[in-house]
């Protein structure tokens, strides 16, 4: 599948924090990615600097080939959606979608005006007067409507209630099947997204922790739970992410593709196997990589 994006050795540096430090991946064409990451990882900066609204301090960024910075090629053919969005003081979401028509090329209108429908989004109001919630859906629309090549959603969600969640994660699904472009969406809320996302992108402290297929990320990693002498010798030898145990039980998360050897040396010992959420799979191995300070070796 064609890149789109190359990232090499980027650096973004703000005083004595490294928001972004020494990155170097590629983002993959009509793939949607879920940027994930907690408070101040970095996933703003980074997409940031790939939508070349801030300059890295060392590194290059690479977006079809061309530098994104003041290059209309590139950017006409990028959305970014975030929160901190800024609109000219009179302007109405009728103004911002009517500005986006005119800058994106493949903008569908009809989208756009059934998306502000069903998102309730009142059109003709200043956007300084929208809720929070509002706000969010003008950059939903926006963001899907553009139908641009590569469109970034920063935690598009923020104030959206859970209807209005659950129409943007259908629009978007029901929009790339018939559209497949390339979407980049960083989110905390991991396992309502989950569903969305074929390829998973951890963030942490300015470096990519892990960067793979969902699919192989969830066969990555299962809870054993039983009897805990039995347990602790199944898990002996490898890695151990998170274990909680009650009495004599013991549920450990362990970082090991389960064979189905192993899933039936499980059942003869009588041991239960849970799978493990996206959300509790990125939460615990971030937090291990955390404890182990080496977090390359640990998720590789
Ligand atoms: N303009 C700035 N000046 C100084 N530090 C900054 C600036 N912008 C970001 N940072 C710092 O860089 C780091 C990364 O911030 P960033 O906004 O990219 O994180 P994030 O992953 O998007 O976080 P969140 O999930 O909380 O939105 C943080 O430590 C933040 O405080």
């Amino acid at each position: 599948m064609a890149q789109v994006i190359e990232v090499s050795d980027l650096t973004k540096r703000y005083r004595d924090v490294r928001a972004v430090d020494g990155v170097t991946f590629t983002v993959q064409q009509d793939t949607i990615y879920g940027l994930l990451g907690r408070n101040g990882a970095g996933k703003t900066t980074l997409m940031s600097l790939i939508t070349a609204q801030s300059l890295p301090t060392s590194g290059e960024v690479r977006v079809f080939g061309e530098h994104p910075y003041e290059n209309p090629r590139v950017l006409s053919r990028m959305c970014f959606v975030r929160e901190s969005q800024r609109y000219p003081d009179e302007a109405a979401p009728v103004h911002a979608m009517r500005a986006a028509r005119l800058f994106f090329p493949h903008w569908d209108q009809d989208l756009a005006d059934r998306l502000g429908e069903e998102l309730r989004l009142p059109l003709k109001r200043r956007i300084r007067k929208l809720s929070r919630g509002q706000l969010s859906a003008l950059g939903v629309v926006i963001g899907l409507a553009s139908r641009a090549e590569i469109t970034f959603f920063d935690e598009p969600y923020l104030g959206l209630d859970a209807v209005a969640r659950q129409v943007f994660y259908d629009t978007l699904l029901a929009d790339y099947a018939k559209h497949p472009r390339t979407i980049i969406l960083s989110s905390h809320l991991i396992d309502e997204v989950a569903h969305l996302i074929e390829r998973v992108m951890v963030i942490d402290q300015g470096h990519i922790l892990m960067d793979e297929p969902a699919d192989d990320l969830r066969d990555r990693a299962a809870t054993i739970v039983g009897n805990r002498d039995l347990v602790e010798a199944f898990v002996s030898g490898r890695e151990v992410i998170h274990s909680e145990s009650l009495g004599r039980v013991l549920a450990a998360t362990v970082l090991w593709r389960l064979s189905d050897a192993d899933r039936a040396e499980l059942a003869g010992l009588g041991l239960d196997v849970t799978p493990v959420s996206l959300q509790q799979l990125i939460v615990r191995t971030t937090q291990h990589a955390d404890q182990a300070g080496v977090p390359e070796e640990v998720l590789s």
